[in-house]
């Protein structure tokens, strides 16, 4: 028996997400939390006839976070503010930051060997933070927590495909490494599969569009919120893999932002890169993340110049997160 649990499911993503993992017959058991809503959206998902069992929780002062988190073996978490034009993700950090922590927290007491699926931004910070509200409740296992950066994935392909006129954007296997936030994201062409080729001339608009997809969407949303539905589709695409690699399927591999001197491979990757939490193709397994897949050393010149400005910026982002929970604001 399988229990899904999204937190924030009232949202923009967390409602497409939650229809998605209803829909999906690795799910036996699907659990909404949020602070508005998830009755509704709880009774509405549940009228569609796949396995699936639905419930909806409000806080109820700890006791619907309670029942929500209980028994899950994964907890994908798309809760917290979006962006709005002339925003960056970490602008989201004063909210999202709070939020997060308390959701972990959550997990720490109730779940503490789900799966962790972090989509709410900065990335590149919440995943700190929830890294060391684990350990502070002595339950982190690194292969079990995931920030979800598969949305610079689904973009890459898309936006390859737009070049070399793929038909099937998602047949191309494209490293997308590094963090979740314009420079920190990295995409490496160069390791594509099957090889593609960029023309020079298309390789620095590619790149940006890739970097700043997620501004392209806030822009023509005009005030509405953040990239939703492409979200919900890459959340559950990696949702997915995980849980078909717990069931013991072979030879998944995904990108995702992990804790890496915890995960095999991931110290070498660590160090070249300056970064404990950086976002590499890992291989999935039974366990979570079983192995760190070192593309790195693979990247070529132009590639490499990339990544130096990235490494700085996540080097800011992570400390962020760390300082937040063992120097929390006062106010
Ligand atoms: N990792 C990625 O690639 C992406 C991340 N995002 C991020 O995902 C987050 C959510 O985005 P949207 O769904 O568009 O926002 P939204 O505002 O539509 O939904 C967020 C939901 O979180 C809920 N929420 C707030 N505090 C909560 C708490 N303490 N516990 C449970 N639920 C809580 C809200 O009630 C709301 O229903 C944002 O931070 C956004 O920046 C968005 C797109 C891509
Ligand atoms: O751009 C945003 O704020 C939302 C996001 O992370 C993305 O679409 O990649």
């Amino acid at each position: 028996m399988v229990k899904a649990v999204v937190a924030g499911a009232s949202g923009g993503i967390g409602q497409p997400l939650s229809l998605l993992l209803k829909a999906c017959p690795l799910v036996d058991e699907l659990a909404l939390y949020d602070v508005v809503n998830t009755p509704g959206v709880a009774a509405d998902l549940s009228h569609i006839s796949t396995p699936a069992t639905v419930t909806g929780y409000l806080p109820e002062n700890g006791e619907g976070l309670k029942k929500a988190f209980t028994g899950a073996d994964i907890v994908v978490i798309p809760a917290g503010i979006p962006r709005k034009p002339g925003m960056t993700r970490d602008d989201l950090f004063k909210i999202n930051a709070g939020i997060v922590k308390g959701l972990i927290e959550g997990i720490a007491q109730h779940c503490p060997k789900a799966f962790v699926l972090i989509i709410s931004n900065p990335v590149n910070s919440t995943v700190p933070i929830a890294a060391e509200v684990l350990k502070r409740a002595g339950v982190f296992d690194p292969k079990k927590l995931f920030g979800v950066t598969t949305l610079d994935v689904v973009r890459a392909e898309t936006f390859v495909a737009g070049i070399t006129g793929e038909r099937t954007p998602s047949k191309l296997t494209i490293p997308v490494i590094g963090g979740h936030s314009g420079q920190t994201i990295v995409p490496l062409f160069s390791q594509a599969q099957p090889a593609v080729n960029i023309p020079a001339d298309k390789y620095d608009a590619l790149v940006n569009r890739v970097q700043f997809g997620g501004d392209e969407v806030v822009k023509a949303k005009d005030g509405a919120g953040s990239a939703t539905l492409s979200m919900a589709y890459a959340g559950f695409r990696f949702a997915e893999k995980v849980l078909k690699a717990a069931s013991g399927e072979k030879g998944i591999v995904e990108p995702s932002y992990v804790y890496l001197p915890g995960v095999s491979g991931g110290d070498t990757i660590a160090k070249a890169t300056g970064n404990d939490f950086f976002s590499v193709p890992i291989e999935l397994g039974p366990s979570g993340a079983e192995k760190a897949i070192d593309v790195v050393s693979k990247a070529n010149e132009q590639e490499k110049k990339l990544l130096e400005v990235a490494y700085k910026d996540l080097q800011g982002n992570i400390q962020k997160g760390i300082d937040f929970v063992h120097n929390p604001p006062q106010n």
